[in-house]
């Protein structure tokens, strides 16, 4: 007998990925962004986005804060659709409080931080736990302080933004994504802003949170050396779709395709 077979009469748990796209496209006016993509990100996969400018990289991420709309095809959380909702067996448009659920499942890292000026480091970590998912605030400012801590700003929680570098500031970003306890963590170019000499510091907590939290990441980058080093799987972005997908090592070392192989020595050379 096989004793990995399900209990009889029990349900096999859903298996589903955490991130799906099925057949997205989007366009901007007559330019169309994406091009019936289809992308699945298994639960507690690290994968990065790489490609040229235009390819549509960011719109993958923005597409899946909510702040753009598909023209056509579906995007799905942990099974869920993320802005449409079944209603008596039809699938309509997701009202505010399933969108605020699934907005909540997913945190995002932007390239220039986003932090709120008027607010200490502190603050900028506590306000969405409270004000949107109405955590008590002394339970707020202790995971605050906790993950502040953890991205190495515990000595930092009562500066604002300015008087942080570049990198302390995108520090602060991510722990206040983390706060919001996301299912699934984006990061955007989260180096691009940063002086050569910050990037390492941001890019060496990122690495620690993959080793040390089951998150889900999506990562779009312009380093290929931490693409390859940090993520599962690598998948090249051209003209809205995803030309070529693999483990980083094998992508990185032998691109099947010609495009890819292009990129990827322009992108070297330019080092
Ligand atoms: N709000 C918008 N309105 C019109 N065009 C847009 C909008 N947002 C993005 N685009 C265009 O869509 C295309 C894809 O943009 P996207 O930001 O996804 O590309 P990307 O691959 O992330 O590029 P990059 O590496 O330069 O950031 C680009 O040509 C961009 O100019």
């Amino acid at each position: 007998m096989n004793d990995t077979l399900q209990p009889a009469g029990e349900a096999a748990a859903p298996v589903h990925p955490m991130v799906r796209f099925a057949g997205v496209t989007k366009r901007y006016g007559p330019l169309t962004v994406l091009n019936g993509l289809d992308l699945a990100v298994a639960a507690h996969e690290k994968v990065a986005i790489i490609g040229p400018s235009g390819s549509g990289k960011t719109t993958v991420l923005r597409l899946l804060m909510t702040l753009e709309e598909v023209d056509a095809g579906v995007i799905e959380v942990d099974g869920q659709p993320l802005t449409h909702m079944v209603r008596d067996g039809q699938l309509v448009r997701a009202d505010r409080a399933h969108l605020r659920r699934m907005r909540g499942r997913i945190g995002m890292v932007f390239q220039h931080f986003n932090l709120f000026p008027h607010m200490t480091a502190l603050q900028n970590c506590m306000e969405a736990p409270v004000t949107v998912l109405g955590l008590h605030r002394d339970e707020a400012r202790e995971r605050a302080g906790e993950l502040l801590a953890m991205v190495g700003l515990a000595d930092k929680l009562d500066h604002h933004p300015a008087q942080l570098s570049g990198g302390q500031q995108q520090r602060v970003a991510i722990a206040r994504a983390l706060a919001m306890r996301p299912q699934v963590l984006l990061f955007d170019e989260v180096t691009s802003a940063l002086d050569p000499e910050l990037c390492g510091e941001v890019l060496s907590v990122i690495r620690d949170l993959g080793r040390a939290h089951s998150v889900t990441m999506l990562m779009v980058t312009h380093q290929m050396g931490f693409a390859r080093e940090f993520a599962d799987r690598v998948c090249f972005f051209d003209q809205g779709r995803i030309l070529e997908q693999g483990p980083a090592e094998a992508l990185f070392a032998q691109p099947r395709e010609a495009r890819t192989r292009q990129f990827l020595r322009a992108v070297m050379e330019a080092v």
